[in-house]
């Protein structure tokens, strides 16, 4: 498989996902984490799983996978196949061919029109890691990495550039003009000030490189720490 990377949007989207063990669970962790609608069909849950539906944080349809079940949720953008009964992920497979949604069927790679990758996440910040389905370990292993790379700092960095950028397009420059300097802030020291939580110098920095009726002081100040 040679994939093509995309961040999507699942904000109160309907996903399903079929089964609900070990890796439903992990699953169901991140999509609940992109704001998904998660509806499970599964006859069991397991403890984690079955909190989620007590509190309504997910629905819970106590049923073996049916294709009409899927015809009840004909709304889904996602099928996620997970249980450990090779026969009923490929049913799921074919129910969703036939229906044109995405589907990740967890232990078959040759029947996902997507793969999950490893992830972290420092505030808007995600980094996402895939071997194409060649070592998931690996991918895990990289993410680890990873998290010890791109600290706190990240959320925060990501945050001030957030605020900069919407000041220093409202000046109405060329965009050619806007990415040398969203260049050269990046290229600075500012990363380093935030990580010693240093809000003077991260203004002072920026001070140095914006446009003099620029001020960077609201964009660093919003900062929930100060
Ligand atoms: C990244 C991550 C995301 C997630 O699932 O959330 C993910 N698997 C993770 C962990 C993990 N999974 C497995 C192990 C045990 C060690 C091992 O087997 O390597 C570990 C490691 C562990 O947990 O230690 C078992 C496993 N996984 C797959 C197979 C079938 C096969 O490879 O044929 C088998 C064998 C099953 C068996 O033996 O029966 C298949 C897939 N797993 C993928 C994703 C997709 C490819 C991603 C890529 O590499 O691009 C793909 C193709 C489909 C999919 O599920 O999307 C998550 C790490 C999260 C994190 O820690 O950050
Ligand atoms: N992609 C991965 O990262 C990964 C990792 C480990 C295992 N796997 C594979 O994923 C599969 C599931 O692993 P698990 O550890 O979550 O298993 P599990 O035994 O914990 O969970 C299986 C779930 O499927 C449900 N189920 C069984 N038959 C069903 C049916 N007809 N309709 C609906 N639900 C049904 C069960 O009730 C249970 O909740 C296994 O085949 C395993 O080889 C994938």
């Amino acid at each position: 498989m040679k994939p093509y990377p995309v961040m999507m949007n699942l904000e109160q989207r309907k996903v399903l996902v079929i089964g609900g063990g070990r890796v439903a669970r992990r699953k169901v962790g991140s999509l609940l984490d992109s704001g998904a609608s998660v509806v499970i069909i599964s006859p069991e849950l397991d403890l984690e799983l079955r909190n989620l539906a007590d509190k309504a944080a997910i629905e819970w349809v106590r049923a073996e996978f049916d294709e009409s079940l899927m015809d009840a949720h004909s709304d889904a953008i996602l099928v996620f196949g997970t249980t450990d009964n090779r026969e009923v992920n490929v049913r799921v497979y074919r129910a969703c061919v036939a229906r044109k949604i995405p589907c990740n069927i967890a232990d078959v790679p040759d029947l996902c029109t997507f793969i999950v990758p490893a992830v972290i996440t420092q505030g808007d910040l995600m980094i996402a890691v895939s071997t194409g389905g060649s070592s998931p370990a690996l991918a895990r292993k990289i993410r680890e990495d990873l998290e010890q790379r791109f600290g706190p700092e990240y959320a925060e960095m990501t945050r001030v550039m957030g605020e900069l950028r919407k000041l220093i397009l409202a000046e109405g420059k060329s965009s050619d003009q806007n990415k040398l300097l969203f260049t050269e802030i990046v290229d600075s020291g500012i990363l380093d000030a935030l990580k010693e939580n240093d809000r003077d110098r991260v203004i002072q920095i920026l001070r140095s490189i914006l446009p003099t009726d620029v001020n960077p002081e609201s964009a660093v100040k919003n900062s929930p720490e100060n």
